[in-house]
């Protein structure tokens, strides 16, 4: 019998899920709670076939070559930015992720940013903490929030999770807009009920505008300062894809100057130091980059990297490759 490819598991995330992986290779693993530095990884790759990756391991040029034997790159997660892919298919490596287990969870997160927004759930729920009181005012319009019902939002990356997003937003009431590379056949709009718009129409007259793009050379920066003049002042932006997609510094001004009403964030142009700025405001809502941070994801996530890791050695299903 063949020997069994040794397969590094960089990350820490939840144990189920892994099983068919425990069986099928021979897998290092830190105890849960705990992963492995670059510095170690740098030091042990030589051995691996594999390596198991998550968001915030940069797998770069350097640490790439530090694995000299591997044949795959299984990513927890669906972006990869984190990746230098081209290096890694230059050096003939295959590079997988896990589009399926996080469609829905992600999209639940947005809707959440979005409510917490548009029903300023977090602003209360500090103000409540804060004055150890449940009084308000009926007419202080400081405290009045506003109806998703008969809104539009504007969805920009309108792929798996940009989908998820505008079905929810649909069961709302509101009407979708929606933007990517290559705009649907009539007959998917129609069956889908959205209508294509180019960025122009998206931030001139959605009330709503929600990011769900990749990161990359295209996407940095697409909502720049120029971006957020357009929007309407009573406009809440969404970002649950990758901070680097919004110039941060303009969006703090734009709130700070009332360009725009609201924002909801999961992620951070500096993955783990928003500006401070936005820790003072009170009509930001802001989670740190737990779009996939439920049970069920991180399990389904798990089963997903463990089929492409198996998948691709044995070439016995189908599994997400990184075009
Ligand atoms: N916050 C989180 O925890 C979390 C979780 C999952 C995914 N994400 C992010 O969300 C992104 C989208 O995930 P997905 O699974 O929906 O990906 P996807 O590939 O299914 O969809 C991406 C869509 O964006 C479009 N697109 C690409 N570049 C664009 C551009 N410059 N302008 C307009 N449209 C563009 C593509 O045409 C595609 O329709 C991921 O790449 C990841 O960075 C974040
Ligand atoms: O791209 C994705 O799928 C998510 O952003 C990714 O799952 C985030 O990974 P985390 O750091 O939360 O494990």
């Amino acid at each position: 019998m063949d020997k069994k490819k040794k397969v590094l598991i960089s990350f820490d995330t939840v144990r189920p899920g892994f099983e068919e992986l425990v069986e099928w290779a021979d897998m290092t693993r830190r105890p849960e709670g705990e992963s492995f530095t670059r510095e170690e990884m740098m030091e042990i790759g030589a051995q691996y076939d594999a390596l198991a990756t998550q968001f915030t391991f940069p797998v770069d040029r350097e640490l790439i070559d530090a694995f000299p034997n591997i044949k795959l790159i299984a990513n927890y997660g669906v972006g990869y930015n984190n990746i230098d892919v081209a290096y890694a298919h230059s050096k003939g490596i295959t590079v997988t992720n896990t589009p399926r287990a996080v469609i829905q969870p992600t999209a639940e997160l947005t809707m959440g940013l979005l409510l917490s927004c548009s029903r300023k759930i977090a602003m209360w729920d500090r103000h409540m903490r804060r004055t150890k009181s449940s009084s308000k005012s009926l007419s202080d319009s400081s405290g009045m929030a506003t109806n998703l019902c008969g809104k539009t939002i504007g969805i920009i990356g309108y792929g798996n999770i940009g989908r998820a997003v505008g079905h929810m937003a649909q069961a709302f009431g509101m009407t979708v807009l929606y933007n990517k590379r290559h705009q649907l056949d009539a007959a998917t709009e129609q069956e889908l009920g959205v209508t294509y718009a180019d960025l122009d129409k998206i931030f001139t007259e959605c009330d709503v505008v929600s990011l769900h793009t990749p990161y990359n050379e295209d996407s940095h920066h697409l909502v720049s300062a120029s971006r957020l003049a357009q929007m309407k002042r009573s406009a809440i932006l969404i970002n649950a894809a990758r901070g680097a997609v919004v110039d941060e510094a303009a969006l703090v001004h734009a709130l700070q100057t009332g360009e725009i009403a609201a924002a909801g964030l999961d992620v951070f142009e500096h993955s783990d130091n928003p500006l401070p700025e936005l820790y003072e405001m009170e009509q930001v809502t802001m989670t740190p980059h737990v779009g996939t941070q439920t049970y069920e994801a991180r399990v389904a996530m798990a089963q997903e990297l463990c089929n492409c890791i198996i998948g691709y050695f044995e070439g016995d299903r189908p599994i997400s490759i990184v075009k």
